[in-house]
């Protein structure tokens, strides 16, 4: 197995996001997880932008242990001065020097000719290597620059002293085949078995950064740069998560492994989204929340028979909890009877019927639900109720300067039942109408409210305790609506109330209790 060292140039390319500034402390953070992650190399930034930039590396240099520090440079003596300088107390130093290779970088930005640019390169790369034994080279936009002078250029810097040539791919222009093709003629025209390391960086541009990190390993490339969750300049950089579980899940077909850590890859994703506010999209391989989470029926069934029919790692080996089952619109009685029973609760076949009917419904409208909110539906929806009453259509209008009023249409024993009924508020005026649609007057003795869980989205839960005579009976309701959820909750307690008065004689409550009756 060929050795892959990972780069990571978070705190560097990665910074170039528009709008990122990590501060001292983040960078600080970030690189000792990079160092517990067991990155081979951290470029901690480019001295000669400022102050704050050369402390960072200058700390991060100093506290940082285990990987190389690295440092950019461009092909100006100053630079290399301050990135040796921050560089002086890193256990193991690596100044970066880069200059560029493509015709518009040269004509426009650099205002030099492919000779001047050659020289330059020499000169700086000898230079470096004055500071240190670890010097690395790399030429902007290769993929878009002539290709014989891509390999003069590395060529140059190879004899000044780099020990690692780097082939960036600046403007993520290269397709797979063709950035291979390209690493496959500099280690065959360029290093001819000479000690030095080719090393990919990709930009995404075009959506191909790891294809093309992955294209370079296949041709001989021993370095990949990259960045945590993909950040950097425009659409960012080569994913550390995608090329690391790349080369770990596919080592049959690159032979090749890194010494990366897998399990802290999760921890370091969510510390990088915190600190620079880049919001990792849910699609995203390996770190993004839906990576190891299904919400179709069959792909539930699937996993809960055989995670590997749908997975192709395992979410541990990335530090994540193991793969989880959405509940929501497309989830099949597979995944649901599974949730309940992590639940606790085993179902008969008509009871998992209605609770499976009632959870499609709420699904449709309301979008996935927690097992919190799972847990209070089979609550409500398995109690031993007789079902007398049951709601057909619910309408209600309430607002400021309006009078509240319901209609109900009920299910009944005589038949179908519509009432209406104004109130003192929606709940109320529902309440009225129930109670005149099923004739009976109960007292209404608790109401209480909650969301299930803690959002605006949650369901809501109701519980109510209507008093008939001497017969007190609890109803619960929920529903994604805080009023239908008190409708079925007055109902769920009077369908007990009414089956105990439909008793020859009429239960006392330790009866009816003991009946199941109430509950
Ligand atoms: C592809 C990459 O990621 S390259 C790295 C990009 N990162 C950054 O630019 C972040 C840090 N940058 C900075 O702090 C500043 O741009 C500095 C300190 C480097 C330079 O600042 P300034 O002197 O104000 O120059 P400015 O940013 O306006 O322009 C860049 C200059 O660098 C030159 N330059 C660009 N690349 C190179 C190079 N590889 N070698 C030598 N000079 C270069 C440009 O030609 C331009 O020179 P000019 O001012 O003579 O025209
Ligand atoms: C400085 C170089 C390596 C770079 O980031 C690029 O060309 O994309
Ligand atoms: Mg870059």
């Amino acid at each position: 197995m060929r050795h892959i060292r990972i780069f990571d140039t978070t705190l560097r390319d990665g910074e170039q996001s528009p709008g990122v500034a990590l501060s001292l402390q983040q960078k600080l953070e970030i690189a000792h997880a990079l160092a517990r992650l067991n990155v081979d190399i951290i470029e901690a930034g480019f001295p000669v932008n400022g102050a704050s930039e050369f402390e960072c590396v200058s700390r991060i240099a100093r506290e940082v242990q285990g990987p190389v520090i690295c440092a950019l440079a461009r092909t100006h003596k100053l630079d290399i001065e301050r990135a040796a300088a921050a560089l002086e107390s890193a256990e193991k130093r690596r100044i970066h020097v880069f200059t560029s290779a493509s015709r518009v970088h040269l004509e426009y930005m650099l205002k030099k000719t492919p000779e001047q640019i050659i020289e330059l390169t020499d000169e700086m790369v000898r230079y470096a290597r004055t500071f240190t034994d670890d010097v690395e080279f790399s030429a902007q936009d290769v993929m878009r620059a002539d290709f014989d002078f891509v390999l003069r250029l590395y060529d140059t810097a190879i004899a000044a002293g780099a020990t690692t040539i780097n082939i960036p791919d600046t403007t993520g222009y290269g397709t797979p085949l063709e950035y291979g093709a390209l690493i496959k003629r500099i280690h065959d025209e360029v290093v001819r078995g000479r000690d030095v390391h080719i090393s990919a960086h990709c930009h995404d541009d075009l959506g191909m950064a790891t294809a093309n990190s992955l294209a370079a390993v296949e041709n001989g490339a021993t370095q990949i740069e990259c960045t945590i969750n993909g950040i950097g300049e425009r659409a960012g950089n080569t994913a550390l998560e995608e090329v690391v579980m790349a080369i770990y899940t596919r080592r049959d077909h690159y032979q090749a492994e890194t010494q990366i850590n897998t399990r802290e890859i999760y921890r370091i994703s969510r510390m990088v989204e915190r600190y620079t506010g880049m919001v990792v999209q849910p699609n995203k391989a390996i770190v993004g929340d839906n990576a190891f989470a299904h919400e179709s029926g069959i792909h539930q069934d699937g996993v809960i028979k055989n995670k590997e029919t749908y997975e192709i790692m395992n979410a541990e080996l990335v530090g994540r909890e193991a793969a989880v089952l959405v509940l929501g619109k497309h989830s099949g009685r597979a995944a649901v009877k599974k949730a309940l029973h992590d639940l606790g609760y085993e179902l008969d076949e008509s009871q998992m019927q209605t609770v499976f009917q009632r959870f499609r419904e709420i699904v449709d409208r309301k979008g996935p639900i927690s097992t919190e909110e799972l847990r209070a539906l089979v609550e409500s929806e398995t109690a031993p109720t007789a079902h007398l009453f049951a709601i057909e259509q619910l309408q209600f209008f309430s607002g400021y300067g309006m009078l509240p009023t319901a209609t109900v249409r009920l299910k009944t024993p005589k038949g179908e039942v519509t009432t209406t009924a104004i109130g003192d508020g929606p709940v109320d005026a529902v309440y009225k109408a129930l109670s005149e649609a099923i004739e009976i007057q109960p007292e209404l003795e608790l109401y209480r409210v909650e969301a299930v869980t803690g959002t605006t989205e949650a369901l809501g839960e109701v519980t109510v305790k209507l008093k008939l005579g001497e017969v007190l009976a609890t109803g619960h309701g929920i529903s994604p609506d805080i009023i239908e959820a008190s409708a079925r909750a007055y109902l769920d307690a009077a369908n007990k109330l009414v089956a105990g008065q439909a008793a020859k004689h009429p239960p006392s409550l330790d009866e009816v209790q003991i009946k199941g009756i109430v509950r």
